[in-house]
């Protein structure tokens, strides 16, 4: 058997059509473009392509990218700072804080300041119990990505074994919460599972997101399962090369003869990241204005 590739890329591209259109007629019935502010501290390598990438995104989307770059020292007060001055602005619809911050920085204090109202990443303390208690609310971007795809590619998740591997915030923890609201039977492994590989050899839907890279070997999938695979992880480069493999949490050149259904990395989850964030912008912007939220965004 090979499985089925889960094209992210593609459906990442229709999705921010989509977008488009919708953030047109925002600007028609608000008098405004939605607006995405994203912030980011030092220079990181990675996160200075990621944010890039969510301004050029923003902006072809027909929205207004505010991009704000802060030296590596930026203290924690005028991080706060900053944050309430976004929040106070009428043209700001969402507010990102790129991840990780600089060691010296209070990640938890700095999210728990957004206001909910513009938490597009889905990280603050209100989010995280609006989607805990099945109440509607902003969701983290890779978790729903994540879902968005499973639920393209299998319909219905009702009555599945969802394993999640890795218990981030930013992915683990969120996605178990949006598979168990789909009626999945769900188990959240991590580094101190005990036999890992039988855990999740009983799933359905396997979804890792633990960072260590080509970890999920063929032989722990039950055949037939649908894979989901979270890892972007940049292997040392070859003798002669500039830079290394890009490969995820999952050993996909064998995976691919087991599983059912597989992501590939790159071009599978990391796509719908950005993509779901413009999504959850104009989500924001259509309820900060008081305007009802269309349907199919
Ligand atoms: N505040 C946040 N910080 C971070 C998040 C987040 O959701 N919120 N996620 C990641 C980084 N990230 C977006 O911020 C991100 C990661 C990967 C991709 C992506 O498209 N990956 C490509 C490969 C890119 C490459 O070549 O390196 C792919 O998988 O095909 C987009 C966004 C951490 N921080």
């Amino acid at each position: 058997m090979t499985a089925t590739l889960i094209d992210g890329k593609a459906f990442a591209a229709s999705l921010r059509e989509q977008v488009g259109e919708l953030a047109g007629a925002f600007e028609a019935r608000a008098g405004r473009k939605a607006g995405l502010a994203v912030v980011l501290v030092g220079e990181d390598p990675a996160s200075q392509v990621y944010v890039a990438s969510k301004a050029k995104q923003t902006v072809a989307c027909g929205m207004a990218s505010f991009e704000h770059r802060l030296p590596q020292d930026t203290s924690q007060d005028a991080l706060i700072a900053l944050v309430d001055r976004l929040n106070a602005d009428p043209a700001v619809d969402g507010i990102l804080v790129q991840l990780p911050l600089p060691g010296h920085l209070d990640e938890q204090a700095v999210v728990a300041r957004i206001s909910p109202d513009k938490d597009v990443d889905g990280l603050t303390p209100t989010s995280t119990g609006r989607l805990a208690l099945g109440l509607p609310g902003l969701v983290p971007c890779t978790p729903l990505g994540s879902l968005m795809l499973l639920k393209d590619q299998l319909g219905s998740l009702s009555g599945l074994d969802a394993v999640v591997i890795g218990r981030s915030i930013l992915v683990g923890k969120p996605m178990a919460q949006l598979l168990l609201a789909e009626n999945c039977t769900v188990t959240i492994a991590h580094s101190r599972t005990k036999d890992l590989p039988d855990v999740v050899r009983r799933a359905d839907i396997v979804v890792a997101a633990v960072g260590r890279p080509e970890m999920v070997k063929a032989s722990w999938l039950k055949p037939g399962a649908t894979v989901i695979d979270v890892g972007i992880n940049r292997l040392p480069p070859e003798p002669g090369a500039e830079k290394g493999k890009l490969v995820g949490d999952v050993d996909f050149a064998e995976a691919r003869a087991v599983a059912g259904a597989i992501t590939p990395v790159p071009g599978g989850v990391g796509p719908m990241t950005i993509a779901v964030l413009l999504r959850n912008s104009l989500v924001a912007a259509y309820r900060n204005e008081g305007l009802e939220v269309p349907e199919g965004l």
